[in-house]
């Protein structure tokens, strides 16, 4: 008996539909707009006042995850419109949680990275 396994997808094919799926994400949620904005800002601030080298790396870690949980938001949202259009208690928990999950994660990165900034400008007075 002969299997026809399915055909993996070349990575190029998968980067192309991250890419995309990314592109299409950015045109529609605004939240990611400000997420980003936000991030060139916290970079470009980072750099000005010379935080550490390690304490850089924590900043772009905690920027993945933000970007990364809003894009995962941004799919939940999907689906749960492509399930349900009608008002449903089970798609507003469903909406709402993903939003939690981008809140607590944000409000946890800017605690860290207020440390950060208070650590390195106490250090250079
Ligand atoms: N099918 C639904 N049934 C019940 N409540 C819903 C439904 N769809 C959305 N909601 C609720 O309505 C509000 C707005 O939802 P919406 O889908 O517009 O997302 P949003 O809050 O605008 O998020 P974003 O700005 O990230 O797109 C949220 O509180 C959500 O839980």
């Amino acid at each position: 008996m002969v299997h026809h396994p399915r055909r993996h997808k070349q990575l190029i094919e998968s980067f192309k539909d991250a890419i995309s799926g990314f592109v299409n994400a950015f045109i529609q949620e605004r939240n990611l707009h400000i997420q980003i904005v936000a991030a060139i800002f916290v970079i470009v601030f980072s750099l000005i006042i010379h935080i550490h080298f390690v304490e850089l790396l924590i900043v772009f870690v905690l920027i993945g995850g933000v970007i990364s949980l809003e894009l995962m938001n941004t799919a939940i949202e999907r689906v749960v419109d492509l399930v349900t259009q009608e008002q449903h208690p089970m798609a507003k928990a469903a909406k709402d949680t993903a939003a939690a999950a981008v809140w607590w994660f944000s409000v946890i990165s800017a605690v860290i990275y207020l440390f950060i900034v208070v650590g390195t400008l106490i250090g250079q007075s």
